[in-house]
């Protein structure tokens, strides 16, 4: 019997003290976790210990490290890219179809550069959600460590780190954009892209072309390394819309705005976001309009909207609504990518879908 007539049962005590065990277990590694990671933060920006750049309890993030981060995996992952491509060993794969019957290809290339791409940024920044277009095999991990560098360009645009909570952040990556033109060899298609959306808001945006080594980046309210060009063609624009993704999108471009119309099929969400900036790659064409009608996925245009919105441009579905980048993977309402125009303007002009039967 113990003191005060409790009796104590020698199973109740084990339980108690291996849960004390437990909580003391959980409370210190995340103290030390989190001195670890302060300990990376605090030196000169660039000048810190590789490693993670994010406390493992959650804690805030720097979208400015976010960026460096995010555009050394753009590089990296487009090395991957292109070495499969000089290769000529792609593993071409379908993963089935699209809801058009179209191939949803995958090569080694979207493999292999997602495999950098995704453990560059997860080891930088473990405690945030990322999202990816292809399967990241956990038995095939590979840590990738940050040198914790930012590039001159980056600190020149943006002087201050911008803290925002881990838990707000979602990262959408796309290893390889525009993987049917890969396929084919149309190699100025290609791109590899990250975005950052904060509370479902794109905000920073990277699209990189791996065959002619440019890449673009913006951060909202932050700085870019490219901007729109200085005159765009409201009145007959030059419109971009998908090669092998198309649906209705030349009978709905040539309805809204008649005959005189060039449409631009091309390959690649990020290659078409590209085509509306001035962009010093030869092998870029240019447009006024991006129109999309056929379903997407968020990991295709995340990064191409983040950029647009950086340059005071516009992404949203073809009635005009902002796109979250949280949530479902997909988009049903098309898209319509503008910059220097009235984009309201231009979503009114635009056939209402559901009822022409464009979709
Ligand atoms: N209807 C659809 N269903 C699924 N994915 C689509 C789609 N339309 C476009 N996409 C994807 O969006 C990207 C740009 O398409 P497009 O070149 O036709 O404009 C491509 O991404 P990936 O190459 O990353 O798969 C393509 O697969
Ligand atoms: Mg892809």
């Amino acid at each position: 019997m113990a003191p005060m007539g409790i009796r104590l049962s020698p199973l109740g005590v084990a339980v108690f003290c291996l849960l004390g065990l437990g909580v003391l277990y959980h409370l210190y590694s995340g103290f030390l976790a989190g001195r670890f990671s302060l300990f990376g933060l605090g030196g000169e920006p660039g000048g810190g210990a590789a490693g993670p750049a994010a406390s493992a309890d959650g804690g805030t993030v720097d979208l400015r490290e976010m960026l460096a981060v995010s555009v050394l995996a753009a590089v990296r992952g487009g090395e991957e890219v292109r070495r499969v491509r000089e290769s000529n060993v792609l593993h071409e794969k379908s993963k089935g179809k699209t809801r058009e019957g179209a191939d949803d290809k995958m090569t080694s290339g979207d493999v292999l550069s997602n495999r950098k791409m995704f453990y560059l940024l997860k080891t930088a920044f473990p405690s945030v959600q990322i999202n990816t277009e292809e399967h990241v095999d956990a038995a095939d991990q590979e840590v990738i460590l940050w040198d914790r560098k930012i590039p001159e360009d980056i600190l020149k645009e943006i002087a201050t780190p911008q803290e925002v909570p881990a838990e707000s952040v979602t990262v959408w990556i796309d290893p390889l954009d525009a993987t049917q033109e890969y396929t084919e060899d149309l190699r100025k298609y290609v791109t590899t892209m990250v975005c950052v959306a904060v509370n479902g808001k794109p905000v920073l945006g990277v699209i990189h072309k791996p065959f002619s080594e440019y890449t673009a980046w913006a951060m909202v309210d932050g700085g870019s390394n490219v901007k729109a060009r200085t005159s765009y063609n409201e009145k007959t624009p030059r419109i971009v819309v998908s090669r092998s993704h198309s649906g209705m999108v030349k009978q709905v471009a040539l309805q809204t705005f008649g005959n005189q119309t060039t449409i631009i099929p091309a390959g690649g969400a990020g290659y078409k976001v590209l085509a509306l900036l001035d962009v010093p790659d030869k092998s870029q064409e240019k447009a006024d309009l991006y129109i999309h009608v056929t379903y997407i996925k968020k990991w295709d245009i995340c990064a191409g909207n983040a950029i647009l919105k950086a340059l005071g441009g516009h992404m949203t579905t073809l009635s005009g609504e902002e796109i979250s980048y949280t949530g479902s993977d997909g988009i049903e309402g098309g898209l319509l990518a503008s910059i220097k125009m009235n984009h309201q303007a231009l979503v009114r002009k635009l056939p209402d879908l559901e009822k022409t039967g464009h979709k």
